[in-house]
C-alpha cells in the first residue's frame, strides 16, 4: 500500500493507494465508521463496484449517474436523505463513484448539520488522479460550472486501482486528460513518461496505473498544501485547460456529448495552442502536447471536441469563471511543455479571437 499524506494542518489526511483496497475497507475505513456505512453513490457505481465493498452495515444512497446529478435538486434530495437517516456531525459519509459523486457527496458534507465528515473511494481514474484530493466540491447551475459550492477536505481518501476495470475505455481516457495535465503544469519528466506508457496504462497495465496515480496525487497533495484555497495563484495552475474546458461543458448543457475530461484535454491543448500562436511558448511545445492527445483518442482542438460555438460565445461562459478578479479572468498558459504559469495579462476578446481564427 502506498500511503500520500496531504499536509493541511488539522485538516491534514491520507491517500492510500491499495490493490484491492475495497474488499479491505471495513478494516482501512474503521476509524470512520459508526457502526453503519452511508454510501452516496451512482447508479453504474452502484452495478459494478457497491458489491466490492466491504463494509459493516451499508446504507447506500443510489443517485443517478452523469454530469446532470451534480444540481441543485441532486443537492436537495441527497441532503433531506442524508437527514432522515438521522446523520449525526461526528459521522462520515462515503462517496463511492467518480468526480461527479465525490463533488456533490462531498458538497452535502460540508453543509448538512453546518459541515460533517466524508471519505472519498473514488472509482474512476479522473477521480483517483485529481477530483478525490484537494477539497473541493460543487454543484453546476444554469450560470455555470462548479459555480456554487465549498472547500471542505475528506477525512481519508481509498484509491482502489482495480476499481478501473469495469470503467468503459471513453471514461479512463478522459480521467487520463487529468494525468497529462500534471507533467504539463511542472513536471516535463512525467509528461514524457506519459508519452512512453499512455497506451500501456490504457490497455491495462497495473504497474503503469498505479505509477501514474501515485504521481498525480503527490503532485496534487503538494500543491493543494501550497495553497489550498486557490489565493495565491499555485493552486490556480490545476485549473490548466479549465477555463476553455468549462466553457465548452457549459456549451454542450453538461451533456455526455463532452466528458469533463475530454474538455479538459481540448482545454489544455488550447492553452497551449493559443500560448504557441502568442510567442509565449515554442509552436513544438503545443504540437507535442496536441499529438499525445490525438493518440489516446482525447479531442485536441474545437472541431475534434465537436464544439463550432464562436468564440464570443465561449467567452461569455468564460467570464463567469470563478478565478475572475477586478473583472479580468486570468489564464493557466505555458512557456512550455511542465512551465505552466498564470497569465492576467491576456482578455476574453483576445481569446475569442483565437478560438475564430483557429477554426479558419
Ligand atoms: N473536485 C475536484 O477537484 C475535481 C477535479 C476534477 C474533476 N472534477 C469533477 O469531476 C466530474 C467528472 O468526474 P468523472 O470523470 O469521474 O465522471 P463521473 O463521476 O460522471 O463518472 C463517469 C461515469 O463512470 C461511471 N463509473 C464510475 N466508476 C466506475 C467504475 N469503476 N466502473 C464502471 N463505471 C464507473 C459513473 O457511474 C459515470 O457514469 C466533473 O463534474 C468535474 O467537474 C472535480
Ligand atoms: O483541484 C483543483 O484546484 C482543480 O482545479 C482541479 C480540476 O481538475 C477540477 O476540475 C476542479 O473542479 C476545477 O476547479 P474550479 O475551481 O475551476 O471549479
Ligand atoms: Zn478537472
Amino acid at each position: 500500500m502506498i500511503r500520500i499524506p496531504v499536509a493541511l494542518g488539522d485538516r491534514s489526511y491520507d491517500v492510500a493507494i491499495a490493490a484491492g483496497g475495497l474488499a479491505r475497507a471495513g478494516e482501512l475505513l474503521a476509524p470512520y465508521l459508526r457502526g453503519r456505512t452511508i454510501v452516496v453513490t451512482d447508479s453504474d457505481v452502484a452495478a459494478t463496484q457497491l458489491p466490492r465493498l466491504a463494509c459493516p452495515n451499508i446504507e447506500p444512497i443510489i443517485l443517478p449517474a452523469g454530469e446532470a446529478t451534480k444540481s441543485w435538486a441532486q443537492l436537495a434530495a441527497l441532503c433531506d436523505r442524508l437527514l432522515a437517516l438521522e446523520v449525526e456531525r461526528g459521522e462520515h459519509i462515503v462517496a463511492l463513484g467518480g468526480g461527479v459523486i465525490g463533488d456533490l457527496a462531498g458538497f452535502a458534507a460540508a453543509i448538512v448539520k453546518r459541515g460533517m465528515g466524508f471519505v472519498q473511494i473514488p472509482t474512476t481514474l479522473l477521480a483517483q488522479v485529481d477530483s478525490s484530493v484537494g477539497g473541493k466540491t460543487a454543484i453546476n447551475t444554469g450560470a455555470g460550472k462548479n459555480l456554487v459550492g465549498a472547500f471542505h477536505q475528506p477525512a481519508f481518501v481509498l484509491i482502489d486501482p482495480l476499481a478501473l476495470d469495469t470503467l468503459p475505455a471513453r471514461q479512463l481516457a478522459a480521467g487520463y486528460a487529468e494525468v497529462v495535465k500534471y507533467g504539463l503544469i511542472d513536471d516535463p519528466a512525467f509528461f514524457g513518461w506519459c508519452e512512453a506508457h499512455g497506451a500501456a496504462l490504457m490497455a491495462g497495465d497495473a504497474d503503469a496505473r498505479i505509477h501514474a496515480i501515485a504521481t498525480s496525487v503527490s503532485a496534487k497533495a503538494r500543491i493543494v498544501a501550497e495553497d489550498e484555497r486557490e489565493t495565491s495563484g499555485r493552486r490556480a495552475l490545476l485549473n490548466l485547460g479549465h477555463t476553455f474546458g468549462h466553457a465548452l461543458e457549459a456549451e454542450t448543457g453538461f451533456s455526455d456529448r463532452l466528458l469533463h475530461g475530454e474538455a479538459v484535454a481540448a482545454g489544455m491543448a488550447l492553452a497551449f495552442a493559443f500560448s504557441a500562436s502568442t510567442g509565449r511558448c515554442p509552436g513544438a511545445d503545443a504540437a507535442r502536447v496536441a499529438a499525445h492527445l490525438r493518440a489516446c483518442g482525447l479531442p485536441f482542438d474545437l472541431a475534434s471536441a465537436g464544439i463550432d460555438a464562436a468564440g464570443a460565445t465561449l467567452a461569455a461562459h468564460m467570464a463567469h469563471d470563478k478565478k475572475k478578479a477586478g473583472g479580468r479572468v486570468p489564464f493557466i498558459l505555458a512557456r512550455g511543455v511542465g512551465a505552466a504559469y498564470v497569465d492576467s495579462d491576456v482578455t476574453l476578446a483576445d481569446i475569442a479571437a483565437f478560438l475564430d481564427a483557429g477554426r479558419g
